[in-house]
Formats: C-alpha cells, sequence, structure tokens
C-alpha cells in the first residue's frame, strides 16, 4: 500500500454510501482535503452532503470504497477525539451552564477537572461569551449558542471540525458574525474544516475550495479554488473578485441541480 501523503486529511476514494432502504447516498467519490484547508462542500439538497460528513466523522459506515482520516479509519479518529462535529441545531444540555456545556467533551474524555476548567474558560473567551459562563442556554440567543457550540466543538483543539450547515437557522446579520467568528478562529489555530452549507456567499466567503456535487447520488461536479486572499471578513462579499467566484459556484450548482418541473424553458 502508498505511504499516506502527509498533506493529506483526509482521502476519500470511490466513496458510495448506499443506505439500508436503498436509498444510494453518495457514488464514487475521489476527494482529498488537505491539512489545515478549510474546503466547503455545496450541492442540492438530499445529495449526501450530510452523508459525507458523518462518514468522514465515523458516524456512518462507508458502504463502497474507502475514507480515511489522517491514514485512520475514521472511527479511530473520533474515538481518540480528534474530530469534532457542528450541527445546525446548537445541541446545547438545558440543564447545565455554558461552562458545563464547553467542558463537557473534556469531561468525557476524563480529562483532570482543572484542566477541564481552564480549556472551557479558553474556549468561552474565545468566542467572547465569557460573561455567560454561568449562565443556562435558555438565557442565550440563538447566535450565542450557535457560538457556545463552537467553544464546546474547539475545546479539545480537534484536528478536523465538520461543520454542517452550522449557521443556516440564523437571521443574516448574525450569521456574517458567525462567519467572521469562524474565520477568525480558523485563522489562529488552522485546523482542517469541512463546512456544509446552501449558501453560495458563504461556501465563497469561507471556502479555499468549494466543491459541488450533482444531484444523488452525490459525485464532485465541479473543483473551484476561491483565490481571494485571506484574512477574509464578510465584508468581502460586495467585492467584484468575489462576485466573480461567487458567478462560477452558482452556475456550477444550477448545472448540478435536478431539473425543476415548473421550468417550461427546459422542456422539449
Ligand atoms: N439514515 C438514513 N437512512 C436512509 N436514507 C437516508 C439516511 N440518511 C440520509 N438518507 C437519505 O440520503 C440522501 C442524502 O441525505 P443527506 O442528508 O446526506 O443529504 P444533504 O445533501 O445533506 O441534504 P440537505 O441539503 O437537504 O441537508 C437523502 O435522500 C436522505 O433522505
Amino acid at each position: 500500500m502508498p505511504e499516506p501523503d502527509p498533506a493529506s486529511h483526509i482521502e476519500a476514494r470511490g466513496l458510495g454510501v448506499r443506505f439500508p432502504g436503498g436509498v444510494q447516498a453518495l457514488s464514487g467519490l475521489d476527494l482529498v482535503v488537505r491539512r489545515g484547508e478549510l474546503l466547503v462542500v455545496i450541492g442540492p439538497s438530499g445529495c449526501g452532503k450530510s452523508t459525507f460528513l458523518r462518514v468522514a466523522a465515523g458516524l456512518a459506515p462507508a458502504s463502497e470504497g474507502t475514507l480515511t482520516v489522517a491514514g485512520e479509519a475514521p472511527e479511530r479518529v473520533r474515538a481518540r477525539r480528534a474530530v469534532a462535529f457542528v450541527f445546525q441545531d446548537p445541541t446545547l444540555l438545558p440543564w447545565r451552564s455554558l461552562h458545563a456545556n464547553v467542558r463537557l467533551p473534556l469531561e468525557l474524555a476524563r480529562v483532570p477537572s482543572a484542566e477541564q476548567n481552564l480549556a472551557a474558560d479558553a474556549a468561552l473567551a474565545l468566542v467572547g461569551l465569557s460573561e455567560f459562563a454561568a449562565a443556562g442556554p435558555a438565557a442565550l440567543s440563538g447566535g450565542m449558542k450557535m457560538r457556545a457550540s463552537l467553544a464546546r466543538a474547539l475545546v479539545t483543539r480537534p484536528e478536523l471540525l465538520l461543520l454542517d450547515e452550522p449557521f443556516g437557522a440564523l437571521d443574516e446579520l448574525t450569521r456574517e458574525r458567525l462567519n467572521d467568528e469562524l474565520l477568525r478562529l480558523w485563522e489562529r489555530d488552522r485546523f482542517t474544516a469541512v463546512a456544509v452549507t446552501h449558501s453560495v456567499a458563504e461556501a465563497v466567503l469561507l471556502g479555499d475550495r468549494v466543491v459541488v456535487l450533482s444531484a444523488r447520488p452525490g459525485r464532485i461536479v465541479a473543483d473551484i479554488p476561491v483565490p481571494l486572499p485571506r484574512p477574509r471578513r464578510a465584508a468581502l462579499v460586495g467585492a467584484p473578485e468575489f462576485a466573480a467566484v461567487a458567478a462560477e459556484v452558482r452556475a456550477r450548482l444550477r448545472a448540478a441541480a435536478p431539473p425543476d418541473p415548473s421550468d417550461l424553458s427546459v422542456r422539449t
């Protein structure tokens, strides 16, 4: 077997996922995510984006081909807590304070409690929530809950962060702020990150590359580099060079989407 390339973090080769009911979510997917890269995956609804993240997180098995993380099976990477997942729903435990929510992954890893407290303090400070450490999730806005969810994901200093439409449920302004926050955290620590989104603007703002998947079963139809300089912030969205990349992503996404039956222009 060839030596794994140290620069590649996730390697999917001929990856396919078929669910027990027969739904083929992904098929023949070849993708390399480099270490320290921020990759965005976009594609039509139901094409298998979340399924790809779940396989990379070690939460779902591949049915064809392989996917490795740092040359290892994703389940092993999950077991050593080197991967963290952020979902659209912040899933904070309502009976725990923010601090106790953020330190939970360290508790589960049986990290000594003094270390847990220091790391949770630092993670809350990173996302600007120190003064809410003792508050319960019910006292927080949606944006604050998502910040807490990011803090909980980063508290273990993961090598790989997987984000499944993390800010999709937030209003536009809060979403912009959270994207800036995510960019700041990633610029600081340069963990490998794979984010799924439905927003073309978000994809171009965040990504080093944007991978466009076809309609189900998802396979890669475009792999678009984003040559915009970093650090990037949400204000970049109005720039002409931004619009050019966004137009390319949008065109590839349109071409990937299944035809709209109400669109008369595509009927013969
Ligand atoms: N556990 C499961 N069992 C059976 N089918 C599933 C399961 N999970 C997902 N699917 C199906 O697999 C397909 C891909 O789902 P997935 O959630 O990965 O798509 P997605 O691209 O993330 O969708 P969306 O953009 O709507 O969130 C969908 O048709 C979905 O209904």
